[in-house]
């Protein structure tokens, strides 16, 4: 390609709104713009990148008996309201009306439309298990779109759908989705994680989320420093290796704590570390009330403590609610004295603490020496507080360590659920109608090109890994007024594009200076300056990321290049 007969508009200046890396290169090095907030173009050097990033995700969708279809964007509402989801979904799904007044969504995911079209075209076990999956634009009006590409409204998506009989068959076919996703962040050039991961929503069984490791990432991974141990941090267990203290129970006793709320606040009220104190919070678990402790210097993890409950919904009582039910607001709470119908639960590491204080119901008042066994009613241990860095990891080996992650895919053993609502059942070997199940598979398309961004760049700009770059080399010529450097120039283009190398040819009448400026900022793996030796036939060749410069004749030139 010509540079002279395309569009790359680079900027000089990092864009006010962009905050991170991957946003400000995108954005300078004339990869995309912004239409309005969350809603991109992608200008030609991006659309480059987003056709290779596809490529090797329908390649690797083919190896294990992926079928490309592709599903509308428009949605009958309908479906929606056959799976309840409707109702369920808030602002973030878009939905719009035709012109008859019919209500129609913009997919968001495409679970509904994938399992309506298995209901009535799949009719018997034979043709199972089957996978499809689409590489397709996805709407979600995310109420705070952020970071360009990686938090966008309208974005590129991979989504695919098994359908199976069995489990076993479910399993299979999710093991080898994440085989396939593991090959595909590799041949792009990503360190990632796949890490065990929380449903959400989706319910269904088992999930893993595939994270490339990033400063910039929403999400934290706890690993473990000597196996290959990764959980979403939502989900990380606590190894449970918790014996009961041996020191002597002292007596329990009131003691008043004017004003002391916070567990810092009491803890240096009454003399002791943080974690000699017990955390009591209340909270309200679907429509029932339950009472959670947890030791003074952990935090608890609401998505384990709806595991624990099977519930779907769980939220922080109000203070008006913890004054009705235990008769003191959050400052003071405590388990010691609850009435039976108030469900009480301790994380692990209560199992082993000993002569501890927490709230005694009364505003302004707390016990000392308390002893769970000896002064707490019916009470449970669970495993509900977050992990913490340095905790034992929980397969017994090594110890926990945190990291940041950007979610590129997830795949969920998703279950019957839809194929329930939807009705999409066949008949098995015995005759007999079988309600499907199914697994569902994604991976953030647009958003993976700008996590390769976040790990492949430097000052300069971008660092494109040679896979996955627009273009394998970039031709520049330093002056485009001098005619011996321009026939050389015309001269290589044809030449290295006649060994099959995509180049960038920098043909335009530009200052030098700009040429290589923008070319850091592009970020090709390889750079090939026409300058003042052009003449001698010599040109110089710099690789992008060791930023080394060699000059060579034509001919070394066209060996090196059937190497990269
Ligand atoms: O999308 C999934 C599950 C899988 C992920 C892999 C590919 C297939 N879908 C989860 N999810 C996330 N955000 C959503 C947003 C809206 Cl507004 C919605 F209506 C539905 C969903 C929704 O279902
Ligand atoms: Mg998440
Ligand atoms: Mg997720």
């Amino acid at each position: 390609m010509k540079q002279s007969q395309t569009l790359i508009p680079t900027l000089k200046e990092i864009p006010a709104d962009a905050d991170v890396t991957s946003h400000q290169l995108l954005l300078r090095a004339g990869f995309i713009r912004q239409n309005f907030s969350g809603v991109y173009t992608f200008l030609p050097l991006g659309k480059k990148v987003l056709n290779i990033v596809e490529k090797v995700v329908r390649e690797e969708m083919d190896a294990i008996g992926g079928n490309e279809v592709l599903m509308p964007a428009l949605q009958s509402a309908d479906l929606w309201r056959e799976s309840g989801r409707w109702d369920k979904m808030g602002p973030e799904l878009m939905r719009l009306n035709d012109r008859h007044e019919r209500e129609f969504v913009l997919g968001p995911t495409h679970e509904e439309v994938v399992t309506s079209i298995v209901r009535d075209e799949v009719k018997s076990y034979k043709q199972l298990p089957l996978t499809v999956y689409q590489i397709q634009t996805k709407f979600r009006d995310e109420r705070r779109p952020r970071f360009g590409l990686l938090r966008g409204r309208e974005f590129i998506m991979k989504d695919a759908y098994s359908f199976h009989l069995t489990d076993e068959s479910l399993d299979a076919s999710y093991q080898a989705m994440y085989d396939a996703y593991s090959r595909i962040f590799t041949r792009l050039g990503l360190n990632f994680r796949a890490v065990i991961a929380d449903s959400g929503a989706m319910g269904g069984k088992d999930t893993h989320e595939f994270m490339a490791l990033s400063k910039v990432g929403e999400d934290t991974i706890a690993y473990s420093t000597a196996s290959d141990y990764a959980a979403n941090i939502e989900m990380a267990e606590v190894y449970d290796n918790y014996s009961p203290s041996t020191e002597t129970l002292k007596e329990l006793e009131k003691v008043s704590t004017p004003n002391k709320k916070t567990m810092q606040e009491v803890a240096d009220f009454l003399g002791h570390p943080i974690d000699k104190g017990l955390k009591t919070l209340l909270f309200k678990a679907d429509e029932s009330f339950v009472l959670v402790v947890t030791r003074g210097d952990h935090e608890v993890n609401e998505i384990k403590l709806k595991h624990v409950l099977h519930v779907e919904n769980i939220e922080l009582a109000t203070d008006e609610a913890a004054r009705e039910l235990l008769g003191a607001d959050f400052g003071s709470l405590g388990p010691i004295g609850v009435s039976e119908d108030v469900q009480v639960i301790c994380d692990l590491a209560v199992k082993a603490v000993a002569n501890v204080t927490c709230g005694a119901n009364e505003d302004g008042f707390h016990y000392v020496n308390v002893n769970p066994s000896r002064d707490f009613g019916e009470f449970t241990y669970e495993d509900i507080r977050f992990i913490q860095e340095g905790d034992l990891s929980p397969d017994g080996k090594g110890t926990i360590k945190f990291a940041e992650g950007i979610e590129i895919g997830q795949v969920f053993k998703l279950g019957k659920f839809y194929a329930n609502q939807l009705g999409a059942e066949v008949l098995n070997d015995q005759g007999r109608a079988e309600t499907l199940t199914m697994g569902c598979y994604g991976i953030g398309v647009s958003r993976t090109l700008a996590a390769i961004v976040e790990q492949h760049h430097d000052d300069a700009g971008i660092v494109w890994p040679k896979q996955v770059a627009p273009f394998a080399l970039h031709l520049i010529v330093v002056n485009s007024k001098n005619d011996e450097q321009v026939a050389l120039g015309n001269a290589l283009y044809e030449q290295l594009q006649a060994a099959g190398i995509e180049v960038l040819y920098d043909d335009r009448k530009e200052r030098a200076g700009v040429k290589f400026a923008e070319s850091d900022l592009i970020g090709l793996p390889v750079r090939v300056t026409v300058g003042k030796k052009a003449s001698e036939g010599i040109i110089e060749l710099k690789e992008r990321k060791s930023e080394e410069k060699e000059e060579m004749t034509i001919d070394a030139l066209m060996a090196y290049v059937k190497t990269i």
